[in-house]
């Protein structure tokens, strides 16, 4: 009975356009190979799931979206992962964050559900944007830095990702800081995530990592003064919140100009730190996955099942919607 059984659970953590979904496409096909089914619980605080486009159609999926599990929504993640459990009886589930998340209040949810369904929580995998984190290293301020910051501490294996966007020095350099932050967690250097999965999994078993994770949350809590849930007035000072990041979602008329898209996109503030979307250009045959995350765009072709809207989300911090929303409209209108 799936009562009877303890279900692993994986959280991927990491600042947005890391690579997590890349990461988790080749973790759920891990499992599959192994003949089990992995869950996925994916959260995305725009109000449409384009990553649940690039996970395979037969893995049980649930999407919180519209909000973060680690504030708004977190009350709700219990509750997810029970369901999940009940209605799937998955083998094992993962839980992909949205890239603004405080691991450690994802891990204050997983906790919750722990009280009323068997569940093993293995450790967080953090995702580590190379190049994004390289550039904020250097100008040593800024609450995306402080949030890349929590997530790699609070991770119990770190994969230090997108090593083709930086050179051998800086790689170094990077490893260097990343081991003084959490000297716990093992950290593997990969392009694209693509790491030994086996490797992953052996050092989550050993539980060190998680427990730096749950030492850290610990000491956080008692320095928070409370226990628990981390919204009083003095929690601010050691968590970093995010009520400043801002989402434009912006859905199409028709097909856009494929050059004036890309023209368009080159030249975005860069207060917009992530953009994705479902494309249909009026030059090409097929339509796209569009992804832009630090600076770099990226086109894949799809063909989507069921009804997908064409659509743009665009995801930073401070920046104009109304001129994002123009420019837009400037595109449809040719
Ligand atoms: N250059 C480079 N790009 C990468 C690498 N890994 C992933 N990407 C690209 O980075 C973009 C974001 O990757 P995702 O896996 O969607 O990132 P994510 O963390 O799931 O993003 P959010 O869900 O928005 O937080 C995509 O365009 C990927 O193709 C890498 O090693 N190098």
């Amino acid at each position: 009975m799936p009562t009877q059984t303890t279900t692993p659970i994986y959280i991927l953590s990491g600042f947005l356009g890391s690579g997590k979904t890349t990461f988790l496409q080749q973790f759920v096909t891990h499992w599959q190979a192994q003949g089990l089914v992995p869950a996925v619980i994916m959260n995305e605080i725009g109000d449409v799931n384009l990553d649940g486009l690039l996970v395979q159609n037969q893995v049980p999926m649930t999407e919180m979206l519209s909000g973060c599990i680690c504030c708004s929504i977190r009350g709700d993640l219990s509750m997810e992962i029970a369901g999940l459990i009940q209605r799937e009886a998955p083998d094992v589930i993962i839980i992909e964050a949205t890239g603004i998340a405080n691991p450690m209040e994802i891990l204050d949810g997983v906790t919750e559900a722990a009280l009323y369904i068997k569940i093993d929580l293995k450790g967080v995998i953090t995702v580590v944007d190379s190049a994004h984190l390289l550039e904020l290293y250097r100008e040593q301020k800024g609450k995306t830095f402080r949030l890349m910051q929590e997530q790699i501490r609070a991770a119990s294996c770190l994969i230090l990702n997108k090593t083709d966007r930086i050179g051998d020095e800086e790689q170094k350099e990077l490893t260097d800081v990343i081991s003084r932050w959490n000297a716990y967690a093992p950290l593997l250097p990969a392009v694209r995530c693509e790491v030994e999965i086996p490797h992953i999994l052996e050092s989550l078993g050993d539980k060190n990592g998680l427990a730096a994770a749950l030492r850290e949350a610990s000491r956080e809590r008692e320095s928070d003064g409370h226990t628990g849930h981390h919204h009083g007035h003095n929690a601010s000072e050691h968590h970093t919140h995010h009520d400043h990041v801002m989402v434009y979602t912006h859905y199409l008329k028709g097909p856009l100009d494929s050059g004036a898209f890309e023209k368009f996109i080159a030249n975005l503030p860069r207060e917009v730190y992530r953009a994705k979307g479902v494309l249909t250009f009026s030059d090409t045959a097929s339509r796209f996955l569009f992804q832009y995350a630090f600076r770099e765009p990226d086109f894949l072709r799809i063909n989507p099942q069921g009804e997908v809207p064409d659509v743009v989300v665009f995801i930073g911090e401070h920046f104009s919607k109304s001129a994002i929303e123009q420019g837009m409209r400037a595109l449809e209108e040719g």
